[in-house]
């Protein structure tokens, strides 16, 4: 609104909205409307009752116009949708009046009835935990992280082993290469020590012969030049695509937790994977392959041009401040649309070109000493030569030596430096590989806070639904500690019942269905499934037993198929064809994405977790929904996050989270009748002004 826009785009700007923050929403809405043209896409017809003109769409094309009394008239797309609507709402109504209020059991009671909100802002709790936290964080991450800023060389080493004979084929060529260049000066002091005065016949053998042996060096140069780069590039590439392999496999076993952090968003890991892999390539076999060549062809040379060398010196250019550029770069282009529209992209440069600034000072800090470096290298290097030939005239003027010496040695400092001066030409790479590489190693051996058990964890045979317990759980986010998400949460879900979750936003809900899938560990308390802590199974085994149905579909490259049996690789063609009629893909294939929501189906999952699972959903397809969970509901224990009450109505028992933590618990006819002015009582009165059509 800050851009004060004459016309307003709205679509669905609701549907993830609890109730209540949905009529605060859209009483905002309706005051902001006013004077500008507005078109609203929604999928809850109330919200569009009073718009002036209301377009049904179907296939896309546009069925019917007009406002919402002519349309009613009409008795036809419009119409069906409202009365599925007022359906929706008088049902609930209805079982509302007839329930009588039933009393909750004195264990419910005292388990969860929770009188009152727990407000978590208490902050020496918070702190307590924080620390808490920290310490067990920072314990477990120093046994693994290596500084980020030094690598071993053995690292790399031992990644390299498989290519060992490659390599060492390489660098033995390496060093043949190398002794042929310093042979070179040897034979070019022969000739210039010819002498002329000799028969020309003699002259021509012995020049004919030095012809030879250079032509022959030539050739073996050619040779072992090829060979030594060929088998180290080689060895190069192999050690890269190892590196991004295992980097891939290692990101993909991180637990959900690590991801959260600045430094692990998407961006980044994206460009290590990419960019930074290829870092490896050069270090060993390139490296080390030039600087043997070089320390065989001359130790002269090598001695003066090694300053050169130590091109990596000056302050190191840190992962954290690229990751905070990579981060507004990746967010920008994810969400390209928004970033049109409000035409922010100058907004986003700039602080894209903030957030490098730091790296780039110390970029240029960094240029400088390089420079520095190299010039005096390169001021030693050619001093040297001057040296050698100075004292080198001298000695030929006192008779001590022949002129043949002096350029042998002159052409040994040349040949050398020319040699490691190639391996100077790798800096540029190998100063990027300074911090890449210990970035890279430290994401290939961390191992995750989450499913690195040793042990074999443990896993329930039997095959009838399982109970969800949360005992006194208090959890908060890793990335960020001072924030008590949950706080002491209980919750008992038997086997094979449907519990829904529903509260405001942010109130924890999700969090909840996180930690049954065991993304996260609790600070506090355990999550039991089956009366066994959550912390004591195979985890693989765990996700395996639950199914997950968030709000918005996962799609992966591949066909339809595959996508459909993602849940389950060996599925069969019969089983993706039944999941697709279950989740009702075949008769409307532009619902697609809601059809792949349901692969959990295929997965016989017996823990079912949904969350706002069909908040994005016409009501149509959210009916098609509800039909599918009721069947799945069947073989499993269910636990459901929903906004719109209307899903939650298979619901057994209904949780109110609030602050962290359960505050209303009971079936709907007893949290209605029991918690009159309660916070599941507000929701519903909210919920049913907000769909009212009259
Ligand atoms: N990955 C995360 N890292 C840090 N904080 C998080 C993360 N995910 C959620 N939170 C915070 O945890 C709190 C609870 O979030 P959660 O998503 O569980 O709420 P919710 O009840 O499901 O909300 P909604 O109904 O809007 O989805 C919020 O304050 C949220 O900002």
């Amino acid at each position: 609104m800050i851009k004060d826009p004459s016309i307003l785009l709205l679509d669905e700007p609701t549907s993830a909205l609890d109730p209540e923050s949905e009529t605060i929403v859209q009483q905002a809405i309706d005051k902001i409307c006013s004077g500008r043209t507005t078109v609203v896409i929604a999928h809850k017809l109330a919200t569009v009752r009073n718009a002036h003109t209301i377009v049904a769409l179907d296939r896309g094309s546009a069925v019917e116009n007009g406002n919402h009394n002519q349309l009613m008239e009409k008795a036809r797309a419009y119409n069906s949708l409202v009365k599925l609507a007022s359906d929706a709402v008088s049902n609930r109504t209805s079982k509302n009046n007839t329930g009588k209020g039933s009393e909750l059991s004195m264990n419910e009671k005292s388990a969860y009835d929770v009188s009152g909100s727990k407000h978590l802002n208490d902050v020496s709790r918070s702190n307590y935990l924080k620390s808490m936290q920290d310490e067990e964080l920072e314990e477990k991450e120093e046994k693994q992280e290596t500084n980020p800023e030094n690598y071993k060389l053995s690292e790399v080493w031992k990644l390299q082993r498989p290519d060992i004979f490659m390599l060492l084929l390489g660098f033995l060529l390496g060093l043949l290469a190398g002794a042929v260049l310093s042979i070179f000066p040897l034979i070019l002091e022969q000739a210039l020590q010819l002498n002329v005065a000799e028969p020309p016949s003699k002259m021509k053998q012995k020049v004919g012969d030095l012809c030879l042996v250079i032509v022959g060096l030539g050739f073996g140069c050619m040779i072992f030049i090829t060979g030594q780069q060929g088998l180290c590039g080689w060895a190069g590439t192999n050690l890269t695509i190892r590196v991004r392999d295992l980097l891939f496999q290692s990101i993909l076993k991180q637990e959900p937790g690590w991801f959260d952090f600045e430094e692990n968003s998407t961006g980044v890991l994206f460009s290590r994977l990419s960019i930074g892999c290829t870092s490896f390539h050069s270090v060993l076999g390139d490296r080390l392959s030039v600087l043997l060549m070089g320390l065989n062809s001359a130790a002269v040379g090598l001695g003066t041009s090694y300053l050169s060398l130590i091109i990596n010196i000056g302050p190191r250019l840190d992962n954290k401040s690229y990751a905070k550029a990579s981060n507004i770069a990746a967010g920008a282009v994810s969400n390209i649309r928004t970033v049109t529209t409000f035409s922010a992209q100058e907004q986003l440069i700039k602080s894209f070109d903030q957030a490098l600034s730091e790296p780039k000072k110390k970029s240029v800090k960094r240029s400088q000493i390089q420079g520095l470096t190299l010039g005096f290298s390169r001021g030693a290097m050619y001093g040297a030569y001057t040296l050698i030939l100075w004292y080198g005239a001298r000695l030929v003027q006192e008779d001590t030596t022949n002129f043949g010496v002096v350029y042998k040695i002159f052409l040994i400092l040349v040949l050398g430096s020319f040699s490691v001066g190639q391996l100077a030409g790798l800096a540029p790479e190998t100063s990027m590989a300074a911090t890449a590489i210990p970035a890279i190693l430290n994401i290939i051996n961390r191992r995750p806070l989450i499913g690195n058990d040793q042990r074999k964890g443990r896993k329930i045979e039997r095959s009838k639904p399982v109970d969800i317990e949360f005992k006194r759980v208090t959890f908060a986010y890793p990335s960020r500690p001072e924030v008590v998400v949950l706080s002491d949460f209980n919750i008992k879900v038997k086997g094979g019942s449907m519990v829904a979750l529903v509260g405001g936003s942010g109130s924890g809900k999700s969090t909840v269905v996180w930690l049954i899938q065991r993304f996260y560990d609790p600070i506090q308390g355990k999550v039991m499934m089956g009366g066994i802590d959550l912390r004591e199974f195979d985890v693989k085994w765990l996700r395996r037993q639950t199914a997950l149905v968030g709000q918005e579909p996962a799609l992966f490259a591949g066909t339809i198929a595959e996508n459909i049996a993602f849940g389950d690789p060996n599925a069969s063609w019969a089983e993706i064809e039944e999941a697709a009629k279950e989740a009702y893909i075949h008769k409307f294939i532009s619902g697609l994405p809601e059809g792949l929501k349901l692969r959990a189906i295929l997965m016989r999952s017996r823990v079912l977790l949904l969350d706002e699972a069909s908040s994005a959903l016409d009501l149509e397809s959210e009916k098609h929904v509800q039909d599918a969970l009721r069947k799945i509901t069947k073989r499993a224990t269910a636990i459901i996050v929903a906004h719109r009450l209307n899903t939650i109505k298979e619901a057994e028992k209904i949780a109110v989270v609030r602050d962290g933590a359960v505050v209303e618990y009971g079936d709907h006819e007893t949290l209605m009748a029991s918690h009159v002015n309660g916070v599941f009582a507000s929701l519903v009165r909210a919920e049913t002004e907000a769909n009212a059509f009259s």
